[in-house]
């Protein structure tokens, strides 16, 4: 329960005396039961535990940009300046306090492994603050128990390997698109170059991606829902900046109402195109389509019905539908085109290893194509180097779990019911006794023998979290990133503007406080000899 649900459960639920235990006593209690155990961190206040102090850690860091020349990537005390700053003075494991609610932080990648993979059932993903879980929708990301088990099984078709390779084309289609316009902006300047900010143009990619992954063959009418899906964010995430009212998002506002207008919209969009699918027929004897997520959903929700089959504990409703959308809108966009800014970022800083990329590049595809599923699975060096982006700039910098009942981890570290644990995905990954002592350099050759042998723990690289609730789009943002680079690559040299800024920043995930201007040049005109995807080629496809 987050921090306002205790304030208002011990008010509701027996006035003056629960809400001194829950706001003054247990946490008094916590404090000491971990003190005893060897384990600190700042003191416990009265209601706003220490979230006070945490937001002027961050509010301080984030006013200093990294200092140039950008060789080093020490940037996660500017990231998790509270997590760095705790962690000099109490160790990597502390105790922190979200108002009266403890949150422990570990980082040890053995005690890691046992909360998300040996001992997951003891715990629960924690419920995010109500105006996040607006953004989120209640889908896949904050279901739990048998709803969240059935919605996994179902919607995991969606992303094998064998049914993403079928959305190559179209995605590669959009890329190349992209990459035309550069080339038309860079030919109109007389330098004959082009600056970018890469973070806004590659939205339009994975929200592409994400939009044929979920709606597949209703691509057009997915791309109308999509759009009012954005605009709710936009208010959403709005409001998340500004407003710290409980109860707020329900007063009839302007934006509030506007909000209501937008949902009831999606809902009536979603709602036809069901009906238009569930009268077109079964999707499952579509040959040659690719899964997509709404497909998988109506088979689910109408499975049963005069089969034989055994019922799924909840059937998939309308609603769920609809929540799904959001989360994967939410969970599948931003997350892909953070991962696509660091990593041209970081090419843009080290440009032996944009040459050695590209140079690969050439060597498996050839020039002017477009690479196909089995020639990106050979492109090692951009899969080296997209791990490392992912080591040094993770998109989701950390995890949150709550104990469901009073648990021991690692056979000593007592851990009381309704304690969160922090997972800071990002200090593990930038943590010297796991790397070694070039953990802040940009080194993607410490990937060579694969991630599992890339720290001195295996646990020491979890970008995409870990064990059953892993992310599900791990596969679609890997080949979407080797896609889009590797196309980028071939037809651009690049380097950072003037303008560029490195500024790390977290507002729910990693990206770029000042954006990431990039100046591209455009490369020799590419050749029309495009295999894969007959449109994608821009010559042809005038
Ligand atoms: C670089 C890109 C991405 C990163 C770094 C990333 C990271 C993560 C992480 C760390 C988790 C686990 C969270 C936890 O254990 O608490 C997660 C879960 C999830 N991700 Fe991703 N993600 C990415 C792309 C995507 C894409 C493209 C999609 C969908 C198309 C997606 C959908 C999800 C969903 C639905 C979950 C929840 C899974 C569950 O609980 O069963 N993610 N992601």
């Amino acid at each position: 329960m987050g921090w306002w649900g205790w304030v208002a459960a011990a008010a509701a639920g027996g006035g003056g005396v629960k809400v001194v235990e829950v706001l003054w006593w247990r946490p008094r209690r916590v404090e000491e039961q971990f003190a005893r155990q060897g384990i600190r961190g700042p003191r416990y206040r009265f209601l706003v535990g220490c979230v006070r102090e945490m937001v002027a850690l961050m509010v301080a860091a984030s006013a200093e940009p990294m200092p140039p020349p950008y060789r080093s990537h020490n940037v996660l005390p500017r990231v998790l300046a509270f997590y760095h700053h705790w962690k000099k003075i109490y160790g990597s494991t502390f105790l922190i306090w979200f108002g009266p609610t403890p949150r422990l932080a570990v980082a040890d990648p053995e005690l890691i492994r046992e909360v998300l993979l040996a001992r997951a059932d003891r715990f629960d993903r924690y419920e995010s603050h109500p105006m996040v879980r607006q953004l989120e929708g209640e889908g896949l990301v904050s279901l739990r128990g048998e709803k969240w088990a059935h919605h996994r099984r179902v919607l995991t078709p969606a992303f094998h390997m064998d049914n993403l390779r079928l959305l190559l084309p179209c995605v590669g289609r959009t890329v190349v698109d992209m990459a035309d316009k550069w080339r038309a902006m860079a030919a109109a300047d007389k330098s004959g170059e082009v600056e970018i900010d890469v973070s806004d143009w590659f939205q339009v990619v994975t929200e592409d991606a994400i939009t044929r992954t979920a709606f597949g063959r209703s691509y057009e009418d997915g791309k109308v829902v999509f759009k009012l899906q954005a605009q709710l964010m936009a208010f959403a995430s709005e409001a998340f900046r500004k407003v710290f009212i409980p109860g707020y998002r329900f007063l009839p506002t302007k934006k509030n109402t506007s909000s209501w207008k937008l949902d009831k919209e999606i809902r009536k969009n979603l709602v036809t195109l069901i009906g238009r699918r569930q009268e077109a027929g079964d999707d499952e004897k579509l040959d040659g389509c690719a899964k997509d997520l709404l497909g998988l959903m109506i088979n689910a929700a109408s499975s049963g019905a005069g089969k034989k089959r055994p019922q799924p504990v909840s059937p998939i409703t309308v609603n769920d539908i609809v929540e799904e959308c959001k989360t994967f809108f939410f969970a599948g966009k931003q997350t892909t085109s953070n991962l696509l800014t660091w990593a041209i970022v970081v090419l843009a800083m080290h440009p032996e290893w944009q040459e050695r990329a590209r140079q690969e590049g050439v060597d498996v595809c050839g020039a002017g194509s477009v690479p196909s599923r089995e020639q990106l699975a050979k492109l090692k060096t951009l899969g080296m180097i997209l791990n490392e982006t992912l080591r040094l700039y993770p998109p989701a910098v950390a995890t949150v779990r709550r104990a469901k009942a009073d648990v021991e981890l690692g056979g000593y570290l007592k851990i009381p019911r309704d304690t969160e644990l922090l997972i800071p995905i990002m200090a593990v990954h930038h943590d010297a006794r796991l790397w070694g002592p070039d953990a802040a350099q940009f080194n993607p050759a410490r990937f060579a023998d694969g991630a599992a042998r890339a720290a001195r723990h295996p646990t020491a690289f979890i970008p995409f979290g870990l064990g059953a609730r892993m992310c599900i789009g791990q596969n679609l943002a890997i080949l979407e990133a080797k896609l889009t680079i590797a196309i980028i690559l071939e037809r651009f040299d690049f380097r950072l503007s003037p303008n560029y800024v490195h500024a790390p920043t977290v507002l729910m995930l990693l990206h770029p406080q000042y954006g990431a201007p990039i100046v591209f040049r455009p490369r020799s005109p590419c050749q029309p000899a495009d295999q894969t995807c007959e449109k994608m080629n821009p010559l042809t496809n005038q």
